[in-house]
Parts: C-alpha cells; sequence; structure tokens
C-alpha cells in the first residue's frame, strides 16, 4: 500500500508585507507555487495576518442560517428572477455532467454598469434581507478575496517566470476580476442515492479560494499526475482536500491551464457528502476580466522551448467560455438564453 500524497500548504506572507526580508522570501514561495501548481493544481494557502480567523466561521454561519430558512422565503432571490446566473439555486437545480447535484447554492458576481436581466450573466446580484448582516459581511469578505487573488497571482506569475513587463500585461487581464461568489449548502446524501453532491469538474477561470466548514472527506480532488516517492507515488486516486483551520484550498481553473500551456493542469474535483451534518462551503472564484483574451503566456512557452509534444493551447476569451459554461449549469428550460 502507498500512502496518499498530501496537498502542500503554502504560506503567502511574503507577498502580503513589503519589509525587506518578506520580498527577499517571495522567491521560496513563488517556487513552491510552481511546484503545487504543476504537482496537484490544488494546495492550501496559509492566510495568518491577511484575515480575521473567525471571519469564515461568521460567513458560514450566516450562509447557514439563509439554508434553514423556509423554501418560500429562500425563492425570493431565486436566479430565475435575474438572469439565470445571479441569485438562489434550490436543492437539485445545479447540473454537473448532466446530473442533478444534491446541493442548494447563491451566486453572486462582479456587479455591472448597466444591468439587463434579459442579457446572459448581465443582472444584478440578489442579496437575502435574511439575515441581516449577510451583505455586509460578504462584501467584506469579497473585496479581501478580490486583493488576494491580484496576490497570488503576482506570486504565480514569479514562479512561471513571468518578467516585470510581461506581469504588466498579464495583470490588465485580471485586474477587473469578473469574480464570483457561491454560498452552497449540502445536506447529507440520501443513503439510497446514488447521486453526487457536486460532480466531477474543473473550475473555469483563475484562482479559487475556498473556506469550508470542518466535516472532513467532503471535497476530493483527482491526482493524475506522476510524483515523486516522497510525494507517494499513487496516481489516479481521488484524495480528501479537507479543510486546515486558518487556511483557504486554493485551487486553479481552465484558465491558468490555458495561460501555463498545460504546464499547470486544471484538477478535476467533486464533493461527496455522506455525513449526517448539514455542509457548507464558500468558493470565491478570482477570474480574469470578462473581456480577458487569454492565451499561452510566453513565459511558459519557454519553458517548454525544444519540448516533442509542442502542443499550443487555444486562445479563449474568458466572458464567452464563462457564458458557456454557466449555460449547462442549471436545470430548467433556460438554455435559450445563454
Ligand atoms: N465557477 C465555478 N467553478 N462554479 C462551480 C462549478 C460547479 C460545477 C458546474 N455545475 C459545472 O458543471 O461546471
Ligand atoms: O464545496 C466544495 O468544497 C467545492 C465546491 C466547488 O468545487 C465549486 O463550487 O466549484
Ligand atoms: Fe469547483
Amino acid at each position: 500500500m502507498s500512502t496518499l500524497p498530501q496537498l502542500p500548504i503554502i504560506d503567502i506572507s511574503p507577498y502580503l508585507s513589503n519589509a525587506p526580508d518578506s520580498v527577499a522570501r517571495r522567491k521560496d514561495v513563488a517556487n513552491a507555487l510552481h511546484s503545487a501548481c504543476t504537482d496537484f493544481g490544488f494546495f492550501y494557502l496559509n492566510l495568518a495576518g491577511f484575515i480575521d480567523p473567525s471571519t469564515p466561521d461568521g460567513l458560514a454561519a450566516l450562509a447557514r442560517e439563509f439554508f434553514h430558512l423556509p423554501q418560500e422565503e429562500k425563492d425570493k432571490i431565486s436566479l430565475s428572477n435575474q438572469d439565470y446566473a445571479r441569485g438562489y439555486q434550490k436543492l437539485r437545480e445545479n447540473v454537473t455532467n448532466g446530473k442533478a447535484d444534491n446541493h442548494e447554492g447563491i451566486d453572486f458576481y462582479r456587479p455591472v454598469e448597466a444591468p439587463d436581466k434579459s442579457k446572459p450573466l448581465w443582472g444584478e446580484n440578489q442579496w437575502p434581507e435574511k439575515p441581516t448582516a449577510f451583505k455586509a459581511e460578504f462584501e467584506d469578505w469579497i473585496s479581501k478575496m478580490k486583493e488576494l487573488g491580484l496576490i497570488v497571482m503576482k506570486a504565480m506569475a514569479d514562479g512561471l517566470g513571468v518578467t516585470e513587463d510581461e506581469w504588466e500585461k498579464l495583470r490588465n487581464q485580471v485586474d477587473d476580476s469578473f469574480w464570483v461568489l457561491r454560498a452552497i449548502g449540502y445536506p447529507p446524501l440520501p443513503d439510497d442515492h446514488d447521486g453526487i453532491s457536486c460532480g466531477s469538474h474543473k473550475d473555469y477561470g483563475c484562482l479559487t479560494f475556498l473556506y469550508a466548514d470542518p466535516t472532513p472527506s467532503a471535497l476530493q480532488v483527482f491526482l493524475n499526475r506522476n510524483l515523486t516517492p516522497e510525494q507517494g507515488v499513487k496516481k489516479g486516486v481521488w484524495i480528501n482536500a479537507d479543510p486546515i483551520p486558518g487556511c483557504v484550498v486554493c485551487n486553479i481553473g481552465e484558465m491558468w491551464e490555458i495561460w501555463s500551456n498545460g504546464l499547470y493542469k486544471s484538477t478535476l474535483h467533486r464533493v461527496i457528502h455522506r455525513g449526517a451534518n448539514y455542509r457548507v462551503s464558500i468558493p470565491f472564484f478570482f477570474e480574469p476580466n470578462f473581456t480577458a483574451d487569454v492565451r499561452p503566456l510566453d513565459a511558459a512557452l519557454r519553458r517548454q522551448k525544444g519540448q516533442a509534444n509542442a502542443k499550443v493551447y487555444e486562445p479563449q476569451v474568458y466572458g464567452e467560455f464563462l457564458m458557456k459554461k454557466v449555460g449547462s449549469n442549471f436545470a430548467g428550460g433556460k438554455k435559450d438564453r445563454y
């Protein structure tokens, strides 16, 4: 029996401070991110000193309180009031790989200047009235996570070998992130249910920062890389990404797979929650700008120079890619809108 690999834990603090000793320590952080992205596409970020450790628990409590409201109260902010993307989705309304997911959720997106709910993704966010603190607390978290997103982007760019000039261009693609925040509620899977809490998928954009309540063995990550014996040699296995206090789970989305020309693989993950409790998770998706034209970075192509498998990834405009994804995410008859 070989032991299962552990996802790396990365202390991002040198990038959060400008103290001279921090600046000197950034190289190690950038290298650790590079290894984590080539080996796993998933890692933990230790956010000590950046967030108040009680904040995410508070958000989870607010989300839990919302999900425990009567159904008709939750339906008041249904995504069908808006653009079929922003708002509340009832249990099993989410679909992954054509199958209903055993969760409910609320999605918030970056607000747009001239909202028009008849345009895909272009409606308005719907904030719950109850609990009353919900909007203010989540808005604070969103601004923190946006800040973190740019910091981790820079650290990853350093890890890949992006020059300062090239970073200016990359930063222009993410400096007005079309972010998404989800609050997700997972009742236990019924015993007789062959279903899944959230089907296996890759995330769409740059970086996901996930806070989840302490429920173990729910979020699972598929490892299909060849790892060294020290890392645990098994590949082709699902490993748990259980929460670690003070850390968020971070994974890279498909846009990083394109930027890195496949050096960094966006990793499949799923949720199977068989425990007896009601699980809550809060992913923040730090994504490119809506109009970002995402194509392989020169830094990635430099690293791959001379390699036989010279496949170059197709470019994608992030907003177009997102629209295709969201169009197949919900049960019901609104496919024509996307
Ligand atoms: N932006 C992200 N990653 N949102 C969550 C995606 C969950 C899977 C989705 N139902 C799908 O089928 O893609
Ligand atoms: O709830 C989780 O742990 C993960 C959710 C997820 O993967 C997603 O919403 O994209
Ligand atoms: Fe995901």
